[in-house]
């Protein structure tokens, strides 16, 4: 296996280009694919994820052009794709799987949705059961509530509203948004209990109304798509950097220097970015300009006790830089960890345990208490997520050598995320 030895060390200084946020581009390169006309899509990330989104569309028979460095241009069908039959791959990539699952439930036509093993294991049965309400004919090909999945022609009906649960992704209900206007008719959604993840519904609906649909909304509880809802292209669209990827890059401000990254501001529209405000609060001097956010070193780490369920991605951040407080940090209502590229709360108790810290893990929350002194040369298992993979590169900011296994699981979301920290290290 492949393995990556970072060097001890305790300062970082420089600028960082964020790669495009991958909850904007794949939910922008689907919107444009159901468009009428062309779309032009500027900074888009290039990624495994973003790579299996733009091959469904392939698949699906769009037509996409790569026309510039990280600019494709996407010719819409509208909602009708030309191939009404396909097998699809989608890897690990929650945001093709399943606002894909949803499309093609609601477009008409034969498909397959299979990913990489980890995404068999990953629960979709909420929206399996949301979409049948609306008349989707989906089967799981293995096993009940998870992919593969087979897809046939749909008999819709969205005489009654549609219930979906949201408390195990809100994956679901963003794949039911933005499938619902294919069908033209008015379509209710109410969310039963809890909705987590909550911002990444804000996306959906920012990134909808770009392309001429808008939902109406009752709060978080139901929501309501016009009848004869169209997505027109909106010609050109930006991706922001993204917010989940400079969480390294902050924290590593924070505990080391001053770091600056480009591409996202104080108005982005992903929740992510509200990282800032907790790292904040653990002592990160922030300061956030129109396009870019600056960390300067905390005068000290502080702890920290905090709801993560907003910001469910850069919290594994907050876990490091955790080890450099003095006292126990908690990290609450985070069970949906559990069902991610791992379950992430284990690995994290896991893997923080060979840098020396006290871990403690519930369902919902982690505790961490740092060492005194930081283990040094800790080899650190990555089960192929990026995120552990990316987070642990901090350690060694304590001036610990550290050994990332299988360091390109960052490919998913960040291929040159190690050459871009090596940058900011002094
Ligand atoms: O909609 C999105 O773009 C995402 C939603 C979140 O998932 P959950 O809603 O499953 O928490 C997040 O973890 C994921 O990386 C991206
Ligand atoms: C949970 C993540 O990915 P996905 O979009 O596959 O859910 C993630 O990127 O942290």
């Amino acid at each position: 296996m492949e393995q990556l030895t970072l060097p001890a060390s305790h300062q970082v200084q420089g600028n960082i280009t964020l790669p495009g946020s991958k909850s904007i581009s794949n939910r922008t390169l689907l919107l444009a694919a159901l468009s009428e006309g062309a779309t032009e899509i500027r900074d888009l990330l290039a990624s495994d994820d973003t790579s299996r989104m733009l091959e469904a569309l392939q698949t699906l028979g769009v037509k996409l052009e790569n026309f510039a460095e990280n600019a494709w241009r996407v010719t819409g069908c509208g909602g009708n794709f030309p191939n009404k039959k396909a097998e699809i791959f989608l890897g690990n990539a929650g945001t093709a799987f399943r606002p894909l699952t949803a499309v093609l439930a609601l477009a008409g036509g034969d498909y397959t949705l299979s990913g990489v093993p980890r995404m068999h294991e990953r629960p979709i049965g909420d929206l399996v059961d949301a979409l049948k309400q609306a008349g989707a004919d989906i089967q799981y090909l293995a096993n009940s509530g998870f992919p593969p999945l087979k897809i046939a022609a749909p008999n819709i009906d969205l005489s009654k509203s549609i219930k979906i649960r949201g408390d195990v992704s809100s994956q679901f209900l963003t794949a039911l948004l933005m499938a619902l206007p294919l069908t033209k008719q008015k379509a209710t959604i109410e969310v039963v209990g809890e909705l987590i993840s909550k911002p990444y519904i804000e996306i959906t609906l920012n990134l909808m109304a770009k392309f001429g649909v808008n939902v109406q909304r009752d709060g978080w509880q139901r929501f309501t798509i016009p009848a004869d809802s169209l997505y027109i292209s909106p010609k050109q669209i930006f991706v922001e950097g993204d917010a989940s990827s400079a969480s390294y890059f902050l924290a590593a401000g924070a505990i080391g220097g001053n770091v600056r990254v480009e591409g996202l501001g104080e108005n982005s529209i992903q929740g992510d970015v509200k990282f800032t405000d907790a790292l904040a609060i653990m002592g990160g001097e922030i300061s956030y300009g129109e396009n870019h956010i600056t960390a300067n070193k905390a005068a000290k780490i502080k702890t920290i006790d905090l709801d993560c369920n907003h910001i469910p991605d850069a919290a594994m951040t907050l876990a490091i830089v955790a080890l450099f407080a003095q006292g126990t940090t908690t990290l609450r209502n985070i069970a949906s960890w559990r069902v991610k590229e791992t379950d992430r709360i284990a690995a994290m108790a896991t893997e923080l345990r060979k840098v020396g810290a006290i871990v403690e893990e519930g369902a919902d929350y982690i505790k961490i208490t740092p060492p005194a002194q930081l283990t040094p040369n800790a080899v650190i298992d990555t089960y192929d997520d990026h995120r552990m993979a990316m987070c642990f590169s901090l350690v060694s900011l304590g001036g610990v050598p550290i050994t990332i296994n299988d360091p390109k699981c960052v490919n998913k979301t960040f291929p040159d995320y190690f050459a871009q920290f090596a940058s900011i290290v002094k």
